[in-house]
């Protein structure tokens, strides 16, 4: 297969964005994990029986929120959700404070494949910045680069302390985007989730490809039915056989 499938992972902090990727690149799930503000891996796996190179990259939700909301009153909710998402940055220089993507997100979103936008099921907070996060890369990305997003809510083994119901994803208003779907995963308890949904994933990445890349077919008789040819043959003559009749 030519060029890999870029996929990133991003959503608030905690929700368990690396015990996700760790789980279906690895199978395995460890309690604790290493911080990063980004961290890129690289895999072949098979999809639709094809050998896909792919790139995983894991954007840490961590960032200075507390900082940045003294600084900032934000007018736009979703660019409030996308800081917390995206892992901006809060600089200061001799104007004033800016934010800056410490990752180069934004950079990011116009090259990715695929998007998956992860909230934990036990924590509100994070499907509100899920579903911004959602609505703003819908409106941020240019019309070529319509990557499809998975909307992934982790931590299903707690359905005890549940405060996001499967009904709240149903009824986004963007669901009827058929680059978007959604799912539910336990990283803790489940491989086969996850691996479905990264499967999915990347089949319609390939899927999305395959039709971009398809030259238009041509159609198979280029003049048209031979009732239209007929047709045309006939307009045009009819000219000639008019003068011939009128002469006559
Ligand atoms: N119960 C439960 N805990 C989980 C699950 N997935 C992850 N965790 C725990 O949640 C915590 C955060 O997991 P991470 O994978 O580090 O979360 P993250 O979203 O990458 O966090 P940041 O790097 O801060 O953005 C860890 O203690 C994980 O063990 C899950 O499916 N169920």
């Amino acid at each position: 297969m030519k060029g890999n499938v870029h996929i990133i992972v991003v959503g608030k902090e905690n929700v368990g964005k690396t015990a996700i990727v760790v789980r279906y690149l690895t199978g395995r799930y460890l309690t604790e994990y290493a911080h990063a503000p980004e961290m890129t891996y690289e895999r072949t796996v098979v999809v639709d029986g094809k050998q896909v190179p792919l790139k995983i990259t894991d954007i840490s939700g961590k960032t200075e929120t507390d900082l940045v909301r003294k600084v900032f009153t934000f007018e736009d909710l979703q660019l409030e959700h996308a800081v917390l998402a995206w892992n901006l940055e809060l600089n200061q220089s001799e104007t004033g404070f800016h934010l800056e993507a410490r990752t180069g997100s934004k950079d990011l979103l116009a090259k990715v494949d695929g998007i998956v936008v992860v909230y934990a099921v036990d924590d509100a907070h994070s499907f509100q910045v899920a579903e911004g996060v959602c609505d703003w890369v819908r409106r941020d990305r240019k019309s070529a680069t319509h990557a499809p997003i998975v909307l992934l809510g982790n931590k299903a083994d707690l359905d005890h302390s549940r405060s996001v119901t499967c009904q709240q994803t149903e009824e986004l208003h963007w669901r009827q985007d058929t680059t978007y779907m959604s799912a539910e995963c336990s990283a803790s308890t489940e491989h086969e989730d996850i691996n479905n949904v990264f499967t999915a994933l990347i089949s319609k990445i390939l899927e999305k490809r395959e039709t971009t890349l398809k030259p238009r077919r041509l159609s198979q008789n280029p003049l048209g039915s031979p009732k239209i040819i007929r047709a045309t043959l006939k307009r045009r003559f009819s000219v000639f056989t008019r003068e011939r009749t009128s002469t006559m």
